[in-house]
């Protein structure tokens, strides 16, 4: 029983502009149509929308986190309740919206908006994204999270004890975790005195030519770069992150390891092999 991806995130944003070039014309995201016609629904695989964006003063994210069916979302709902922590259910439409037989909503021991869905109702008009070979979704879901904490240990303790997350390294305060075989679907830092917000997204695609096409993307595009081309200590990812449109990280990379077989936590003291290194945000 647990988590078994990270299935989509929902964001909200006051640069609704931003966000559809952003996610049109740099990602690479299939665009789709939605319940919300404000709203941005970005398609990357068989999946429905697994990025949604929504318009809002304040820039946000729920976390939506797969399950495989409704007897397992019944048990986690249980065990979480069983912390003390209060747990929603989505409206019929709500379920609509986000294209799936059923959720519940909670907040993390961090502040964390979250949601644990399942049965996703599937489109099968085949994902167009020509800017992109493919995006290494599937089981692993679609991609990572990196979200702060003010206690990073109990929400550790929740993400693993209750959620079922496992520890794959850390790196200082850090915990990146993994529910499946993509090395690490989640990630928790530090920060304290606030409440929990996603700091980092992470997309994955198929080949090293589509994150070399996505960098000179990026550059024509002339989107502000955070960490320059390197590759990861604990995944061997060959990633770039560039700032969002809301000014957290997104990173875009490839050939992440996937672990077939779980092996003890490590600590890593350099977060890259080569590379990644950092610029501060251009001036507003
Ligand atoms: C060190 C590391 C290994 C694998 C990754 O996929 C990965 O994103 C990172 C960097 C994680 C890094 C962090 O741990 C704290 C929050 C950071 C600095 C960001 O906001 C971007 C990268 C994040
Ligand atoms: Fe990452």
């Amino acid at each position: 029983m647990g988590v078994h991806s990270l299935g989509y995130i929902r964001l909200r944003s006051s640069d609704m502009d931003a966000w559809k070039r952003f996610g049109e014309d740099f990602v690479g995201f299939m665009r789709v149509d939605g319940d919300d016609p404000d709203s941005l629904y970005f398609r990357m695989d068989h999946y429905p929308a697994r990025v949604v964006v929504t318009p809002a003063e304040e820039s946000s994210c729920t976390i939506g986190f797969e399950v495989m069916n409704r007897r397992e979302l019944d048990e986690l709902v249980r065990a979480i309740s069983a912390e003390g922590i209060e747990v929603s259910s989505g409206s019929k439409d709500e379920c609509a919206e986000r294209r799936v037989r059923g959720f519940v909503r909670f907040a993390d021991p961090g502040g964390n908006q979250v949601e644990l869905f399942y049965g996703p109702i599937l489109d099968h008009v085949p994902v167009n994204t020509p800017l992109v070979s493919e995006f290494v979704t599937g089981n692993m879901g679609l991609g990572h999270v990196i979200v702060t904490a003010e206690d990073v240990e109990k929400t550790f303790d929740f993400y693993n004890r209750i959620l079922g997350f496992v520890e794959r390294n850390t790196s200082g305060p850090v915990y990146f975790m993994g529910c499946n075989p993509r090395h690490h679907s989640f990630g928790i830092t530090p920060r304290p005195g606030s409440a929990g917000r996603v700091v980092h997204i992470m997309v994955e695609a198929a080949t090293l030519d589509d994150v070399g096409l996505a960098l000179d993307r990026a550059y024509a595009m002339e989107l502000p770069m955070m960490n320059t081309l390197g590759k990861h200590t604990n995944d061997q990812m060959v990633s770039f992150y560039l700032y969002s449109p809301d000014n957290y990280a997104f990173e875009f990379g490839w050939d992440g390891l996937q672990v077939t077989e779980e092996v003890p936590t490590y600590e890593i003291t350099e977060g890259a092999m080569w590379g990644h290194r950092f610029s501060p945000p251009p001036p507003k």
